[in-house]
């Protein structure tokens, strides 16, 4: 049986780069039974040009791509994982390739380190969650609001490759750098000591109607491949803490889960922070996993929420704002 896949993706160079990702896989794993074809679809995140928060919070990539998707202009979704909403949508399925790096990278001029930048340094990032984490480390920095693509966010450094920039650094996703084959601009990538990652960075969700996960099509087939257990448990966890937390992609919170003891249990570390970086609370869980794996990731994610609630998480952040 030959099936025909079309999959919809935003039109910037790291959403193309992620889709062609996405296709690559789909074509191997379809074995000659697939034959798919890439549909560019506009989202107003790609239209505005204000600063990422007034845009009204998470999902401004996802809405669009989503109602391809329902209204069937396209049958599979591509997004970065950590830019969707954490509810589930009706009538959508979501499967998670294997993850890159999720770790947050520096891309200072000169070389230089977090440790080495000059005090009063400029970096930019348009997030909450690195702003603060950046301020614990260095109080004397000045995070600049940024916006843009990876692109146009490389090129605010002062002597990157144009040589225009206005920042001393800016602080970027180290996954979107190796999709888009930029990794030699990362001067260092950070511990999650120092800045503990956006729930779901470094993952792909590949979105597809319910209706169409039919067991022995070639397109269900694919995509049961394509799904990376590791991952796929890692980003529940995750997204199940910021789902507690009640809080978006905009928020001051950074976690990030494993597998470990060979598969048998995952472990799941989250960072909240006080947005100007004067305070912050660090905890860790684990939970060894059942049957149910996927329950067992989500308990994880939902008692290490209420462990932080319980140490304060709500003084410290504006926890339900950014929604
Ligand atoms: N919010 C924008 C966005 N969404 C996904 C990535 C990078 C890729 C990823 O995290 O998977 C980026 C850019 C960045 O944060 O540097």
């Amino acid at each position: 049986m030959l099936q025909h896949v079309r999959v919809g993706t935003r039109a910037s160079a790291l959403a193309l780069t992620q889709t062609g990702h996405v296709v690559d896989a789909l074509s191997t794993l379809g074995r000659g039974d697939l034959t798919l074809e890439t549909v560019h679809v506009r989202t107003d995140g790609d239209r505005l040009t204000g600063s990422l928060q007034s845009l009204g919070g998470t999902g401004v990539f996802v809405t669009a791509l989503r109602d391809a998707l329902l209204d069937g202009r396209c049958d599979v979704a591509v997004h970065s994982l950590k830019d969707l909403p954490t509810g589930d949508v009706d009538g959508i399925s979501v499967v998670v390739p294997p993850r890159e790096d999720p770790s947050d990278a520096l891309c200072a001029r000169d070389g230089l380190t977090l440790a080495g930048l000059p005090q009063g340094a400029t970096v930019g990032t348009g997030s909450p969650r690195r702003a603060a984490q950046l301020l614990a480390a260095r109080p004397d920095l000045v995070v600049v609001d940024i916006r843009g693509n990876v692109d146009t966010r490389l090129g605010r450094v002062a002597g990157a490759r144009s040589g225009t920039g206005d920042l001393d650094a800016v602080v970027l996703a180290r996954a979107g750098l190796a999709r888009l084959g930029r990794l030699d601009a990362v001067t260092e990538t950070f511990g999650v000591d120092v800045m503990a990652p956006a729930p779901g960075q470094g993952a792909l969700a590949v979105e597809v109607r319910t209706a169409d996960r039919v067991p022995g099509t070639p397109l269900d087939a694919a995509l049961r491949a394509l799904d990376h257990r590791p991952t796929h448990l890692a980003v529940v966890a995750e997204r199940a803490l910021l789902a507690r937390l009640e809080a978006g992609c905009a928020a001051p919170i950074g976690a990030v889960a494993q597998l470990a003891d060979h598969g048998r249990s995952l472990s799941l570390e989250a960072v909240i922070a006080r947005p100007d970086g004067s305070a912050s609370l660090r905890r860790g869980a684990a939970t060894t996993l059942g049957a149910d794996s996927a329950a067992d990731a989500r308990r994880l994610g939902v008692e290490l929420a209420e462990l932080l609630l319980g140490a304060g998480a709500a003084d410290l952040a504006v926890l339900g704002a950014a929604r």
